[in-house]
């Protein structure tokens, strides 16, 4: 019988490692409470698709990583995966971040061995927890040749999602990650069946590589509604920003009296990136505002938080909004 393939789970903590005090509590639990060691040794049905191993990486809920958080992580993916013996990588994740994390990875690892990120929406104390499911489908999509060259993945509720295109879309309920765009498989009893497969570049055929970013530059991001103050892009052009990302409403539109105040920290270096709080559709460029004339970026479909990765990454590389703008059609 052949040596079933290596996958390294990465935990980083979140619900799936999550503890309530009773079965009925679903949503009041602590997160990252059960180490690695365990999560691996309670799902003996691991064996029967891969040799697993574990590495406890941080011990967070995901609302708390930072970009050091995401460096430290994509080092360590990156490492593995140059590795011979690691044949696929899972990362454990809390998922009010699982899609930024998710994203970053896709990015800025360079390589075609599937890795797959996963979260749980109920603690595993909980009844009908989702995470011991979740978890075997990511091992069982990490260790399958089908999976490589895909970009990372995500999988939650029984679907291969991609990171690119997901997001969290609903909390409570465990059918919690969506993407406009669809899933691009199902896993069902441990084997992966694919539909469909990303035509953003991704991994291997990034320009952006971990192992030459040393650090991330600061991009944060404006919300738009309406009676909109321009406080918050203000103190952030002079809290010395590369980037700002503008949440803006609709088709990204951006309020009379904000103009005036993005243009003024666009002129002082900052560049702007004009997404929507709209949580699906795409953004159009020289539609809304006159992109072109402001020097102004769009984030294509990428939802604000998406857009701020990318824009995170691509300012390690290129500094002009043209750049920029390719960078954000293309990834
Ligand atoms: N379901 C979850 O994992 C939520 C948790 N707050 C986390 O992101 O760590």
């Amino acid at each position: 019988q052949a040596a079933k393939p290596h996958v390294v789970v990465l935990a980083t903590g979140g619900t799936i490692a999550g503890a309530g005090a009773s079965a009925a509590n679903s949503a009041t639990y602590s997160a990252a409470k059960v180490p690695v060691d365990k999560l691996l040794a309670g799902l003996p049905e691991l064996g029967q698709v891969a040799r697993v191993s574990g590495e406890q990486v941080f011990q967070i809920a995901s609302e708390s990583f930072t970009n050091d958080h995401l460096l430290t992580l994509a080092r360590r993916v990156s490492a593995l995966s140059k590795q011979a013996d690691v044949n696929g990588i899972v990362v454990t994740h809390g998922t009010d971040t699982l899609e930024e994390t998710a994203y970053f990875l896709n990015l800025v690892v360079r390589t075609s061995k599937p890795i797959v990120v996963v979260g749980s929406m109920r603690p595993g104390t909980a009844l009908s927890a989702d995470g011991a499911l979740n978890l075997y489908d990511a091992v069982s999509v990490a260790a399958s040749q089908d999976a490589a060259g895909k970009g990372v993945l995500v999988t939650m509720n029984d679907e291969i999602q991609s990171g690119r295109d997901v997001s969290k879309s609903i909390n409570i309920k465990t059918e919690a990650f969506k993407s406009q765009w669809g899933p691009l498989g199902m896993v069902v009893e441990g084997r992966n069946y694919w539909f469909r497969a990303p035509v953003k570049r991704h991994t291997n055929a990034s320009e952006f590589n971990i192992d030459e970013i040393q650090s991330l530059p600061a991009v944060d991001i404006v919300y738009g509604y309406s009676n909109m103050n321009t406080t918050g892009i203000e103190a952030y052009g002079k809290a010395g920003v590369k980037a700002l990302i503008h949440a803006g409403t609709g088709n990204g539109s951006v309020a009379a009296q904000a103009v005036p105040a993005l243009r003024a920290v666009r002129a002082s270096g900052v560049q702007v990136i004009r997404a929507a709080r709209v949580p699906d559709g795409f953004v159009l460029r020289n539609a809304e505002q006159p992109d072109d004339q402001y020097d102004w970026v769009v984030s294509h479909d990428l939802r604000p938080q998406k857009a701020r990765i990318l824009a995170m990454v691509a300012l390690t590389k290129a500094q002009d909004a043209k750049s920029l703008q390719r960078i954000f059609w293309e990834y």
